[in-house]
């Protein structure tokens, strides 16, 4: 069968458990180096296939597709998520989902004006509170969340919330909590029988108690009861609007199986807010650590906006063809700060052969985004952070296929459109409005992300003076 070579000896029990050191990435780029692009590794009683390098992902995920569209047989997948939602469900119900998704968030306004001006009234209260910090060192990740959540509310349920409500605090609460859960509940995914432990040492029991009220409170959301539901409509206010209308319309036809049903609905809206929020917030704040680390590529980026727009209005969508470099520096943020390193894992449904072995059928499958965004071969210097690297020498923006954040494929990710909006627009109006410096002058934080499932900067606190007083 020629299996793809593993690290070394797999205990029994734990596989190759044993093999991982603290930086779960930097230990993959390790392997990488000694195995090639593509090994093996057996994580409890799952065996699972790592592909790093462009070539074998994107022959994995453009020319082998239809065999790893699905997802694994894992704990969050069957147990948290209940293979509901278009983040877990697979084969033909994952399709249907897709489809739905994808034509409801194109309608609602996805890469056009309308959708813009949803994430512009975003910006405003993100620009006018930081401004109200009157320059005081802050930490603004858990403001630009609240920012980057309140666009996904408004797309899927038409609702917003202000920094200091309630609902939104808990609920930023539940987000964060779950990321860093996913985490280090993720050695539950290869060793089930741990979750059975007396006691939550890998938070196995927290985690499921948050999945069930952000449920609750998405149901809250959804207004079920006050709505009215019309079959034959054809424009909607928001997903939920949407959903709802269709699984009538599946009912009056008598289609029963169907993803299009209430399960699906809370699943999917929870899947929008778990796969939107954190990844936007992130890449934002990492925007800004960026800017305090390089003093001068802040400069330019704020005389680009002055030459090109100027300080009287905020940037829209329609500078960006002029704003390069500001384009070519969330690039790079993007390239240098990898928010999703590993994607989310595939399962192979039929053996399949890469790079010279076989994946056998039932092999979970891992994608390195980060062995692409980092990789010398195709970036020169990936340790440096260069936006020029996305210049040509007109000064056009060059979109290298090597650029994956999103991933590839009829799988990547479906909020590409949105989250290219969003970053564009929020890092516009931050450049034009602020400069930002460190917390303590001289002292700047460090690039460094902490890795969990997720790359997230370690907390810093900045500095934003306003350029407009
Ligand atoms: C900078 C922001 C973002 C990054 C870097 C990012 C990255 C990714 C990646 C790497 C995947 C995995 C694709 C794969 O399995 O091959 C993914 C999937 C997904 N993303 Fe995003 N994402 C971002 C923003 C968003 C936004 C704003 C939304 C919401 C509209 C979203 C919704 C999703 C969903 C629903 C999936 C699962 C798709 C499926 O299973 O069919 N993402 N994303």
């Amino acid at each position: 069968r020629n299996p793809p070579p593993s690290p070394g000896l797999a205990l029994p029990v734990v596989g190759h458990l044993h093999l991982f050191q603290d930086n779960p990435v930097d230990q993959l780029d390790t392997w990488r180096q000694r195995l090639g692009n593509i090994y093996t590794l057996q994580m409890g009683p799952f065996r699972c296939v790592m592909l790093s390098g462009y070539e074998l992902i994107s022959e994995a995920l453009l020319n082998h597709h239809e065999s790893l569209l699905e997802r694994p047989n894992n704990f969050s997948h069957e147990e948290l998520f209940k293979y509901s939602g278009i983040i877990s469900l697979g084969g033909r119900k994952w399709k249907e989902q897709r489809a739905f998704l994808q034509s409801t968030l194109r309608s609602l306004g996805m890469g056009r004006d309308v959708m813009a001006e949803r994430i512009r009234i975003e910006a405003d209260y993100l620009l006018a509170t930081i401004d109200g910090f009157n320059g005081q060192a802050s930490d603004i990740s858990n403001l630009v969340m609240v920012c980057v959540t309140n666009v996904i509310t408004g797309v899927t349920f038409s609702k917003r919330f202000d920094q200091g409500d309630k609902i939104i605090v808990y609920w930023l609460g539940f987000l964060k909590r779950l990321f860093h859960l996913l985490g280090s509940s993720a050695v539950i995914n290869f060793f089930p029988v741990l979750k059975y432990l007396p006691g939550d040492r890998f938070n196995y029991k927290e985690l499921k108690s948050i999945i069930r009220q952000m449920r609750a409170t998405i149901l809250e959301w959804t207004e079920k009861d006050k709505r009215t539901i019309n079959e034959s409509d054809e424009a909607f206010e928001d997903i939920v609007q949407a959903f709802l209308t269709e699984i009538e319309r599946k009912k009056s036809q008598g289609v029963k199986d169907t993803s299009l049903d209430d399960v699906n609905l809370l699943s999917s809206a929870l899947s929008l807010f778990n796969a939107g929020t954190e990844t936007v917030t992130n890449t934002i704040v990492f925007a800004v650590l960026y800017m305090i680390n390089f003093p001068n590529i802040q400069a330019k980026l704020y005389q680009e906006i002055k030459d090109l727009v100027g300080t009287d209005r905020a940037p829209d969508v329609s500078d960006k063809h002029k704003l390069k470099f500001l384009t070519a520096f969330i690039m790079e943020t993007q390239r240098f700060a990898c928010v999703i390193p590993l994607g989310i894992d595939r399962l192979s449904t039929k053996d399949v052969s890469l790079g010279g072995f076989t994946v056998t059928a039932g092999t979970s499958v891992m994608v390195n985004l980060d062995s692409v965004l980092r990789d010398e071969k195709v970036w020169g210097d990936p340790e440096v952070f260069r936006p020029d690297r996305f210049l040509d020498e007109n000064g056009s923006v060059v979109a290298k296929k090597e650029f994956v954040p999103f991933s590839i494929g009829k799988r990547n990710c479906i909020g590409e459109g949105l989250a290219t909006m969003e970053l564009f627009i929020f890092i516009s109006a931050l450049v034009q409005k602020f400069e930002f410096f460190p917390e303590n002058e001289g002292q700047i934080p460090s690039m460094e992300p902490d890795i969990g499932f997720s790359k997230v900067a370690k907390p810093f606190k900045v500095r934003a003076i306003s350029r407009m007083k």
